[in-house]
């Protein structure tokens, strides 16, 4: 636990020496790149360590990082009074949904594998509807999420020095911190998170995959290839609905990115008036979201009110992200949603992202707008993967989130 004088500060980033500490410890079973390794030999890890610059640390997956803020989970063991950094006024205007538009569809992954028209059509309309859906029978097998929550559940225990080693680089998202604070005037999360890409496997970081608990390393690349498996068999279901080749979309996704978020939301004695993530629609392809303990907090939005998620037990909760709704020429929709956080206890998730590949266009397939008899032109856009990071973050950093999906459409 750091000295109690230093809480109310920024998060320092790691020193250079911390950095190096995990690289001696890659090895075992798991696919470890290469290209990102210090070029030491595990015989040569010591003192001597030659130590990468923040040149060699940044990943050609990354546009950039977060300005350092506090650590909240530091934060609310201290202090009961929260700071007007995360109050939103804004929650007192809020509407919720009071049960008018039930819950998101639940989808039998098992029934979609096995042809059922029926469950195939509940997708469809899933994914065009609402943007949102539970999947049950997905194939992840239950001891692989109980691995993980056991290793989240248990990294965040760590005292603070130890998970400031997977700490993030100035230059990028990935690691132990916070995501998208661009200003010190902006309103922050009531959360702290830990994010790594998962694949490409040669653009795998190891520095930010942590060592302690000790089993976490290969908990991570296990969880991240089944729920890999269950994503791309959801898009296969997807494609034939919208009448595409499932080799088509797929395709986009070889070589793809995969990313893990893991959250952790501590208790707010406010929390009616914080969010644990404020609204916003995923960026990614699509999201496989599992919560790991008890606590609830997510909403999403349907019809200008929020729609609060009850997922069921063992169920990933699937959204589709603004890459997809382009790729779809918008016939699924990204939606927005957040995570408000729980007065007493804490709450954790884990957000799975599945984007293209970092050479593919991100663009309507021509099937879909092809088959538009009137029209025959794309709703939305082409553009590059590389460029869709750029400039969706600097709407961010504009404060505009939604502005980029509005960008990419093709005005009527
Ligand atoms: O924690 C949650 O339920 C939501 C997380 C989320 O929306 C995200 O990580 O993008
Ligand atoms: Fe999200």
């Amino acid at each position: 636990m750091a000295p109690a004088m230093e809480l109310g500060g920024s998060l320092p980033f790691p020193k250079a020496h911390q950095l190096a500490a995990s690289s001696k410890e890659v090895g075992g079973s798991l696919p470890v790149p290469d290209v990102q390794q210090p070029a030491v030999s595990s015989e040569e890890v010591g003192d001597s360590v030659p130590v990468p610059d923040v040149e060699e640390a940044s990943s050609p997956l990354e546009v950039g990082g977060s300005l350092p803020v506090p650590n909240v989970q530091e934060l609310a063991a201290v202090s009961e009074d929260v700071s007007a950094r995360y109050i939103r006024p804004e929650r007192e205007l809020e509407q919720v949904a009071e049960g008018e538009f039930g819950q998101i569809p639940v989808i039998d992954m098992s029934k979609l594998v096995g042809g059922d028209d029926d469950e195939s059509a509940r997708l469809h309309s899933a994914c065009k509807e609402w943007g949102f859906f539970q999947v049950i029978n997905h194939g992840v097998a239950e001891e692989v999420i109980t691995k993980m929550t056991e290793n989240i559940q248990e990294f965040f225990s760590l005292p603070l020095e130890e998970k400031m080693e997977y700490a993030q680089l100035p230059t990028g998202m990935e690691g132990y911190g916070q995501a998208f604070v661009f200003s010190e005037k902006q309103t922050l999360d009531w959360g702290d998170m830990l994010f790594i890409n998962a694949t490409p496997i040669n653009e795998r970081r190891m520095r930010f995959w942590p060592t302690n608990p000790s089993s976490f390393r290969e908990t991570l690349d296990k969880y991240a290839a089944e729920v890999e498996k269950a994503a791309r068999s959801l898009m296969v279901s997807m494609a034939k609905n919208l009448g595409v080749e499932p080799a088509k979309l797929l395709s986009l996704f070889d070589d793809g990115v995969q990313s893990l978020r893991m959250n952790y939301y501590p208790p707010c004695e406010q929390a009616s008036k914080v969010t644990g993530i404020a609204p916003h629609a995923d960026g990614t392809g699509l999201t496989l979201l599992t919560r790991l303990n008890q606590a609830q907090g997510l909403q999403v939005m349907k019809e200008g009110k929020w729609v609060p998620i009850d997922p069921l037990p063992g169920a990933f909760i699937v959204n589709i992200g603004d890459m997809l709704e382009i790729i779809t020429n918008g016939e699924y929709k990204s939606i927005e949603h957040r995570a408000l956080v729980n007065d007493k206890n804490e709450r954790l998730s884990i957000a799975s992202f599945h984007d293209p590949s970092m050479s593919a266009m991100i663009e309507p397939l021509s099937d879909l707008f092809i088959k538009d008899e009137k029209k025959q032109t794309p709703n939305y856009k082409s553009i590059s993967h590389r460029d869709y990071k750029k400039i969706s973050r600097q709407m961010k950093l504009d404060g505009k989130d939604r502005g980029f999906i509005t960008h990419m459409k093709i005005q009527a």
